[in-house]
């Protein structure tokens, strides 16, 4: 039997996303397509990496660093993996590709598409991958319910999507130095979480997605507590289908809406659910419902569930794919290419533009 390909990553930051993206790459898996190997680990404390590394892979040793270019300058890394806060995202790609490293960054990829676009730019210029890591995309589940909606047409026609992210934060109570109440850092929901809001509904109402994707219209709204943005509210038109998207994100509740995203066409509907909208474990196919709404009796008929198995949290999706791109030599995703992070992030400046969130720093052109 061949052995498997691997591929070494190097990390970036040891904050939450690094540890549960390192948790799901280092599980033993009989059929993964690649082995992931954590080359070397970077924080700005000693003492934090050497933490993370007993704690989140101690089967791999990793090098430790208390600096990041020592990743990208480390010849033994494939792939660099960054998981700091949104404001940081250009510089520490744009320090990873000059070193001729690929990248795969957390989203949101920068905090506004002029940045995307440098980076894109250098990653082109370096002839290195980079990769938005919009994980939620990558998912067995996302490609059966696209096929579902758009190759098998389940519910017929389809004509609009719900999408809602609420996640409670106390912002009063939290350090200034947090990434969801320092504005320098990117703090606002629709960089965090609305994202997924409108990935559901960019996801299920565009066909074309991600490689020729429609620009929707974006009418937003939004509002701040203490120069934060708290809440999102965006409806989405696709011009040339009608299609209408309804999409939320909140910092001020804990209570997404069940199901956090609905798909309705003119055979029916579906329902998707999880513990969280970047979670999402199972969705139904309901038919039409029948009856008259005026005199509540409109009914609802047994729907065909699909359930879907995940593997830790489900970041391995991204990482292999992303493990088997780096391997072939490719410099885009075929899942996330990059028009459609830059697609994503001309939206969301859109919608901030409207809803006057601005971060200083970046958004001066804007
Ligand atoms: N895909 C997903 O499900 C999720 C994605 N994310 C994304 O991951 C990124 C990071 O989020 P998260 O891990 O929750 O954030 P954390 O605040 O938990 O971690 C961020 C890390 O960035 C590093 N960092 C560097 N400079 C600073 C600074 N000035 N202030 C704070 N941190 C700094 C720190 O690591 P160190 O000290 O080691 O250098 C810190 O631990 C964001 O882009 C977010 O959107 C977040 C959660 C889930
Ligand atoms: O990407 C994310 O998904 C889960 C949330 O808890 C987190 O704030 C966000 O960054």
């Amino acid at each position: 039997m061949s052995e498997k390909p691997s591929i070494r990553w190097g990390i970036v930051a040891t904050g939450m996303i690094s540890q549960w993206f390192v948790e799901d790459l280092v599980v033993e898996r009989d059929d993964a397509p690649v082995k992931h190997i954590i080359q070397c680990i970077a924080g700005r404390d000693m003492g934090r990496c050497e933490d993370f590394a007993k704690k989140y892979c101690p089967s791999h040793s990793p090098k430790l660093y208390d600096s990041y270019e020592a990743v990208y300058n480390d010849t033994d890394v494939d792939v660099v993996y960054i998981g700091t806060p949104h404001a940081f995202h250009k510089q520490n790609m744009l320090d990873a590709i000059s070193a001729g490293k690929n990248v795969l960054c957390e989203k949101a990829f920068t905090i506004n598409a002029a940045e995307a676009k440098e980076v894109i730019e250098a990653a082109r210029a370096k002839n290195v991958y980079v990769h938005e890591a919009m994980w939620l995309r990558h998912r067995p589940l996302v490609h059966k319910l696209r096929k579902l909606l758009f190759e098998d047409k389940v519910i017929g026609t389809i004509y609009r999507t719900f999408a809602d992210f609420a996640l409670e934060v106390d912002i009063s109570s939290l350090p200034p130095t947090s990434r969801y109440k320092d504005l320098s850092l990117g703090a606002g929901t629709l960089l965090d979480t609305g994202i997924y809001s409108l990935t559901w509904a960019i996801l299920t109402l565009d066909a074309g997605s991600p490689t020729s994707s429609e620009k929707p219209l974006a009418l937003g709204v939004q509002s701040h507590q203490d120069g934060i943005e708290v809440n999102t509210s965006i409806l989405l038109h696709y011009p040339s289908t009608g299609r209408q998207g309804v999409i939320t994100s909140t910092t001020q509740s804990n209570h997404n809406a069940r199901p956090f995203c609905t798909i309705y066409g003119t055979n029916g509907f579906i329902e998707v659910e999880g513990p969280t909208p970047s979670m999402p474990l199972s969705f139904t196919v309901y038919p039409k419902l029948e009856g008259d709404p005026n005199s509540g009796s409109l009914e609802r008929k047994e729907g065909q569930k699909y359930d879907f198995a995940q593997i830790g949290r489900g970041f391995i999706y991204e990482a292999d794919n992303t493990a088997l791109d780096v391997l072939a030599g490719r410099k885009e995703s075929s899942i996330m290419p990059w028009s459609e992070t830059i697609h994503v992030m001309e939206i969301m400046d859109s919608v901030r533009k409207q809803g006057d969130t601005f971060y200083p720093g970046h958004d001066e052109a804007l």
